[in-house]
């Protein structure tokens, strides 16, 4: 709703649904009453409108966007009367004024801010476009090029900013209403004309611009349609006149806001903040917990890992201490935290005051004891399970009671580390993806004796640093590494039954993979799975040779193995599946070496090759990794399948277009998803990856929304 009262001649409309003031029907209808009431009363001589609590708005209220229709009063129908006011009508901003909260802001004849305000319109990452005008006053307050670097980005820009581009008129510093008041009362009797929008021209920016941002937007948002959209809608701004451009602008918003990709974002959005809220097995959770602080942090292993971490820690302001047992690898890792930092400036990600004092706050050691004094450690050595037990003894011996020692393990048991320490209620996983400093995901792993407190500190300090954290509980090589598994293995098998490494990176790009699982694996290094392998097997007993066609039964695919035994390490050697030029080059070509060398392998086990279609590499690939996350989800490992499709998305880079793999699998319909399972189950039985889930066999049944399968889960807890 939208309460209203009378100060002195002033009209003080206040945007009332807590927490962000999402324009809801009841909002809506609410500010379009008080601007019937404040132009009726005559009494009135001005208006002012600000959101209750800390923001504005932060716009449409984005569940209304599930039905197929928006209940009138629209948010232009609810600010027309701000238009046509002849009464001045500001916006006081404070916090966020973003998507319809900026256009009900870009209505009125002024607006002021805090100095900590932001504004923009995100929309485009919800997967549709500001549809209530803003794609038609924007450009005609700021210009053509600024609107389309706000709208296709979705940026949030600062007080400062929207100051400079005229979004803005004035920052003001004291109580946003008072000051709202102030300004409202001092353009009493200015003649509001020239502060309405629509009555302004936009200029002409020429065709060629938008020639220009289309090819940038393809690229950049690679796949997305909402971008293209919102060009669309700007060049109307500069070809039509208001009204028709407004109606223009309405019929796109139309188009996307029925699209799957917007129904697959909103569901991202609502998915992110879902996972954040944790439990535990014992009950406790993100409302009850609370996390430590974290002052001062460790980091071990210097690594591409360890030094990616610290970067992340350092950039948060976290003064932080790099530990490495030889000073030679510290100050590699040095040199490459130094060099991603000045990569960072020279991208404009930072200024380069910003790196140097993150860089001010590094301190390097070849000492563990020189954590004594740190809040928390995060171990990132490589994957030795008696290594790792070994550093967390002696941490626990040096280190202050209350620290938190964190493991970066993709795959051991945080239970076995834990039990070389005495405080087992203070370790915990914090899995990092590679590259650390650029991957969102920090995969949260708890153990039996983690503490709640534990675990709302790692969860506080992922945001913290700007990941999106996600809480999972231990199984072998935990949920991300976890679903990869079947994922990567059925590649491998595809390849052995005809199609070409190049065929399934191609398959998943198109459908939106930032990089098909080969490319992945030159980046990562082929080695670095050949020795995961290796120990792995030994593990378990079990000797692998690259002529090893199954183990205990189980079909397995050991190709990587023999690229590995010629020297094809991935981009390090300048070979791997693809051919680089030289080591260290990113370009990929594929090889005909490689296809010789898969050819010669068939033959050798006389495998008969067949075609295969990009449709069949997507199938058995995305839902040999489904069937695992419903595994996953039946173990309990996480409590809720937006937890998967955050992992993934944040992990892998699964588009956010698409949803995430728990969400496809809804929008494919579970029944279908589990017939295709069973299927493949029959037809490939030496693969206990396509055993089916039993829950997933359970929810097929149902034709539950994924919505609901949490609570049908946690109701039968025997599936
Ligand atoms: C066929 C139909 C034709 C209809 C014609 C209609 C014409 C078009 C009309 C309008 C066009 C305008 C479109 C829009 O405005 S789309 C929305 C654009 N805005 C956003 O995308 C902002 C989304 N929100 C955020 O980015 C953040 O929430 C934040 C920065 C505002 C605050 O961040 P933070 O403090 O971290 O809080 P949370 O993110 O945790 O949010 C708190 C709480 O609020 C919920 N929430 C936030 N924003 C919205 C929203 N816009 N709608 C609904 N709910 C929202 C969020 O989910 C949290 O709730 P919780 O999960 O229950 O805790």
């Amino acid at each position: 709703m939208a309460n209203y009262r009378n100060k002195g001649g002033v009209a003080v409309i206040e945007l009332n649904n807590p927490p962000v003031n999402a324009l809801s029907f009841e909002v809506r209808s609410g500010l379009m009453n008080a601007l019937k009431r404040a132009h009726d009363d005559k009494d009135v001589k001005c208006i002012v409108i600000h959101g209750k609590g800390k923001n504005f708005s932060a716009g449409a209220d984005i569940k209304e966007f599930g039905g197929t229709k928006q209940q009138k009063p629209w948010i232009t129908d609810a600010c027309r009367l701000a238009d046509e006011s002849s009464k001045p009508v500001v916006a006081a901003i404070a916090g966020t004024a973003l998507g319809g909260g900026l256009e009900v802001a870009l209505f009125c004849h002024y607006r002021i801010g805090t100095p900590s305000c932001r504004v923009g319109f995100p929309e485009v990452q919800i997967g549709v476009l500001p549809g209530a005008g803003g794609t038609q006053r924007l450009p005609r307050l700021i210009g053509v090029k600024h609107s389309i670097d706000m709208i296709t980005s979705g940026r949030h820009v600062m007080a400062e900013e929207a100051l400079k581009l005229g979004i803005l008129d004035k920052i003001v510093t004291d109580d946003i209403i008072e000051e709202g008041i102030q300004f409202a009362k001092s353009v009493v009797g200015i003649d509001v004309g020239g502060r309405i929008l629509r009555n302004r021209k936009v200029e002409d920016a020429g065709s060629k611009v938008f020639d220009d941002e289309i090819s940038r937007v393809k690229k950049k948002y690679k796949g997305y349609i909402a971008p293209l959209f919102c060009l669309k809608a700007i060049q109307a701004s500069m070809q039509l006149p208001y009204d028709a451009g407004m109606e223009q602008e309405l019929k796109l918003f139309q188009q996307l806001v029925s699209s799957g990709q917007a129904k697959a974002q909103q569901y991202t959005f609502f998915a992110e903040r879902i996972s954040a809220r944790w439990q535990l097995p014992s009950g406790a959770n993100s409302q009850t917990a609370s996390p430590l602080p974290v002052k001062t942090a460790g980091v071990i292993g210097a690594g591409t890992m360890g030094a990616g971490i610290a970067l992340c820690l350092i950039t948060s302001g976290i003064p932080t201490v790099l530990v490495e047992q030889d000073q030679k690898f510290l100050e590699k890792g040095v040199k490459t935290v130094e060099g991603d930092l000045r990569g960072s400036v020279a991208l404009k990600k930072m200024t380069a005051e910003q790196a140097n004092k993150a860089i001010s706050v590094l301190k390097t050691s070849v000492n563990l004891e020189d954590l004594h004094d740190v809040d928390l450690v995060i171990e990132a050595v490589y994957e030795n399970l008696a290594l790792k037990k070994e550093i967390f003894a002696k941490l626990d011996k040096i280190c202050k009671s209350k620290t938190i020692l964190c493991t970066n393990t993709s795959s051991l048991d945080i239970d076995t580390i834990a039990e070389a320490t005495k405080r087992r209620d203070k370790v915990v996983g914090t899995h990092f993806f590679a590259p650390a400093y650029i991957m969102k995901l920090q995969e949260n792993v708890y153990g039996k004796d983690t503490s709640a407190e534990t675990v709302a500190t790692v969860m506080a300090l992922g945001k913290r640093i700007r990941k999106v954290p996600v809480l999972v509980g231990t199984c072998d090589s935990f949920v991300a590494n976890r679903m990869l598994h079947p994922y990567a293995t059925e590649a491998l098998f595809l390849v052995e039954e005809g199609a070409s490494p190049y065929e399934v990176d191609q398959a998943l790009e198109d459908f939106g993979m930032p990089m098909g699982m080969f490319r992945v694996s030159d980046l990562s290094g082929l080695d670095i799975g050949y020795k995961v392998r290796k120990e792995a097997a030994k593990r378990r007993g079990i000797e692998l040779t690259s002529d090893t066609r199954f183990v205990n039964g189980e079909r397995v695919c050991l190709l990587a193995n023999v690229l590995v035994e010629k020297g094809r390490l991935g981009i390090k050697s300048g070979k791997g599946w693809y051919n680089y030029g030289s080591p260290g080059k990113r370009e990929a070509t594929p090889d005909p070496e490689v296809l010789d060398t898969i050819e010669e392998y068939c033959r050798k086990y006389d495998i008969k090759k067949r075609k295969i279609s990009s449709q069949e590499i997507l199938e058995r690939m995305q839902l040999a990794m489904i069937n695992e996350g419903f595994k996953i989800l039946e173990e309990g490992i996480v409590s809720k399948p937006e937890d998967i499709d955050i992992i993934w998305i944040y992990g892998f880079g699964w588009p956010k277009y698409m949803g995430g793999p728990m969400f496809y699998a809804n929008e494919m319909k579970l029944k279908n998803v589990y017939r295709k399972i069973r299927d493949f189950h029959q037809n490939y039985p030496f693969s206990i990856h396509w055993t089916p889930s039993k829950l997933l066999a359970r929810l097929s049944e149902t034709d539950l929304p994924i919505s609901k399968w949490t609570s049908l889960i946690n109701s039968n807890s025997k599936l």
